[in-house]
């Protein structure tokens, strides 16, 4: 019943089918850069779908980011969500022409003061909109085939877990291109590899990284022999995640996010308070009774 639920597919669904997606079809509509899904129960796919451009990164589709992760970060019927590339590519990051026409905007006005409002508002907007990834309490997974390159991977670093298939390389083009990553590369690269000379020289050289030195300095978590396997394999660790208390798995996304830019006792400050109150949660008392029983699992509540 949940099989890649898309709205063309909603249209002609029987009531049965309907009344299980209806704050699907309510919320999610209306996207055009992107192809939003409900391929499982309680997991969403968000594809990036600009195939024609290899998902080139516009003003639409980083707007339309935002606004998807906003969403998803509310809706009870998200637990976990999978973020992929429709086409041949995962994205070729920036859209150039978008880049040049930024450029005619800044043309317009002489004076610098004004020329560096556009620019400040317009880089505020995109980083917030790549930052909901990091906001959404859902734990985002995201699954790279073929290039990731620039602005793609801002993107993706923003991101829980990610994982690639064989064919996948990555690449810090900024400095190719003439300026420095502003999308959080930067801030978050270091981060998630753990390396400083590493991602020094990756950002520096702008050299592309394969998917074995992805895997071995952490970039991914997982590599697949193809694209196939790699979109099953995020789907199958997003619908474990999903089986899991909503509770527990927001409560752990917000508290990692919340330690990797905070002290240790800060983290656990903020743990404690929150668990004041999410340890009187009948999911916490019916899991943890299962597990002393030796019972399946239980069915946890929408959150
Ligand atoms: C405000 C600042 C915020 C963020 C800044 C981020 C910085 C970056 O993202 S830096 C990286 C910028 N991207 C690139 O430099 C990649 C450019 N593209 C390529 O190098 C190649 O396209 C390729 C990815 C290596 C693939 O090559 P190939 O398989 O030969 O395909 P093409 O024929 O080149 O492309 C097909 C089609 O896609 C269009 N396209 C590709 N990349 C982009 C892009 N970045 N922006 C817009 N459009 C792109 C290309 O023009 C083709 O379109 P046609 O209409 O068919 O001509």
């Amino acid at each position: 019943m949940f099989s890649s639920i898309t709205l063309r597919q909603l249209k002609n669904s029987p009531i049965s089918t309907l009344k299980h997606t209806r704050n699907f079809a309510s919320t999610m509509e209306g996207f055009k850069e992107l192809n939003v899904t409900m391929p499982k129960p309680f997991v969403y796919k968000v594809e990036l779908n600009r195939p024609k451009k290899l998902n080139a990164l516009n003003r639409a589709i980083w707007f339309e980011i935002g606004k998807c992760f906003d969403i998803l970060a509310t809706k009870d019927d998200c637990r976990s969500i999978v973020l992929t590339g429709a086409g041949k590519i995962f994205s070729a990051g920036i859209d150039l022409p978008d880049m040049i026409a930024l450029g005619g905007k800044l043309a317009e006005h002489e004076d610098v003061a004004r020329k560096c409002k556009i620019l400040e508002q317009t880089l505020k907007d995109y980083q917030d909109h790549f930052t909901a990834l990091e906001r959404c309490p859902k734990p985002v997974i995201a699954a790279v085939h073929s290039a990731c390159i620039g602005g793609a991977l801002d993107l993706i670093l923003a991101a829980d877990i990610r994982m690639c298939s064989s064919d996948a390389w990555f690449q810090v083009k900024e400095a190719e291109i003439g300026m420095a990553a502003d999308m959080g590369t930067l801030q978050r690269l270091p981060r998630a590899i753990g390396n400083q000379s590493l991602v020094n020289e990756l950002c520096l050289t702008s050299r592309k990284i394969e998917p074995t030195e992805a895997k071995d300095c952490g970039l991914v978590s997982k590599v697949f022999d193809t694209r196939d396997s790699l979109v099953a394999g995020a789907l199958e660790m997003a619908e474990q995640i999903a089986s899991k208390s909503p509770v527990a798995v927001q409560l752990t996304k917000r508290t990692l996010v919340h330690a990797r830019n905070n002290s240790t006792q800060t983290g656990l400050d903020f743990i404690r308070y929150w668990n004041m109150a999410m340890l009187q949660s009948e999911d916490f008392i019916n899991a943890a009774m299962a597990q002393a029983t030796k019972s399946p699992p239980p069915a946890f509540a929408k959150l």
